[in-house]
């Protein structure tokens, strides 16, 4: 029985090199320089970043699907890339390409996962709850993506496992699909067991996580709940964006004071961004009325908790990205 005290994942100073690779004459590329995390059980950890970042090679590394270059992992209590039956039997992972048959049928499938551990769960249960049935007799490679998405989903519980990895839940879920597999995560959270996801959407590590690990560029640049995180960067909430369309290349200075700075980032479409006050709104439309510019849009908007978190993780302002790091 696995001590529940303990971490279910314990990541120190992780180090990954791939390669070599073409584009840099043969030689290896370092894709993870330093990565530290700890997972507990009854809890949903998340790794939240940009494409990119290194969150897939991060869990790979850590279920042992991928060897190391540099750095400590303890898997249950065991180096994953040793790790022996007993110890898979008690891990369960949703790849992100769901690394399912493709001619296979859902749930002949997990029937045969299913036949290959001493205590799965129910496979019908699990059909019913993820709602496979509709499509029971489809082939995988005929599924959409959010099917495929919640028959893989299955397919790693059905060992009833201690520790779940999940790359992407929600991809490609639409938004009924996302509520019931968003609803069962968190029930595998309330009864023990420990959820290690990867997303690169705010929105999910709000709903789902328990503690959060910003990774950026390989390394892990930021951790708390979600709320210690914003409130790390309550600097960033007060700022704002003012966007307006109207003709190309005017001459913005008159909107601009010290921590206000305006971009053009298209002909004719100009972001006036910092911490904007009711007087830097009211100098816009004077500035509008003196040099009769009649702007085709006009878009004020708080600062996103998506730019709060690409601030953390230094992916830079002025991103266009919304509802993705
Ligand atoms: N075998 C490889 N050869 C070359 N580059 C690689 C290899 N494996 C990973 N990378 C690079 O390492 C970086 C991290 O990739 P990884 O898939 O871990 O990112 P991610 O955060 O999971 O991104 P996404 O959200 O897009 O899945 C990327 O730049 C990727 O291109």
């Amino acid at each position: 029985m696995t001590n529940t005290l303990s971490p279910a994942l314990v990541i120190s100073g992780l180090i990954k090199d791939v390669g070599p690779v073409a584009g840099l004459d043969g030689r290896m590329k370092r894709v993870i320089s330093n990565i530290s995390l700890t997972a507990h059980f009854g809890a949903v950890t998340a790794l939240l970043g940009a494409n990119g970042a290194g969150k897939t090679t991060t869990i790979e590394c850590a279920q042992g699907l991928q060897p190391r270059t540099g750095g400590e992992i303890s898997l249950l209590g065991q180096d994953p890339h040793k790790a022996d039956a007993g110890l898979r039997a008690k891990v369960g992972v949703m790849l992100q390409d769901g690394g399912l048959p493709p001619s296979a049928r859902p749930i002949a499938l997990l029937k045969h996962v299913a036949s290959l551990y001493e205590n799965p769960l129910s496979v019908s249960a699990l059909v019913d709850r993820l709602g496979i049935g509709d499509f029971a007799d489809t082939t995988i490679r005929r599924l959409s993506g959010g099917q495929k998405q919640r028959v893989a989903l299955a397919a790693s519980l059905i060992g009833n496992p201690e520790v779940l990895f999940l790359d992407e839940p929600s991809a490609g879920l639409d938004p009924q699909s996302r509520l019931m597999v968003f609803e069962l995560i968190r029930e595998l959270r309330d009864s023990g067991k420990a959820i290690i996801l990867t997303t690169h959407l705010l929105d999910d590590a709000q709903r789902l996580a328990d503690y959060v690990y910003i990774v950026d560029k390989g390394e892990s640049v930021a951790e708390g709940t979600v709320q210690e995180l914003l409130e790390q960067s309550t600097a960033a909430l007060s700022k704002r964006a003012l966007t307006f369309e109207a003709s190309p290349q005017l001459d913005t200075e008159p909107l601009l004071r010290s921590g206000i700075s305006c971009s053009e980032s298209r002909p004719g479409s100009y972001t006036l961004t910092g911490e904007l006050t009711p007087v830097d709104v009211g100098n816009f439309g004077a500035w509008c009325a003196s040099n009769n510019i009649m702007p085709t849009s006009i878009h004020l908007a708080s600062q996103s908790l998506e730019d709060v978190f690409l601030s953390i993780s230094g992916a830079g302002a002025g991103n266009e990205t919304r509802g993705n790091l």
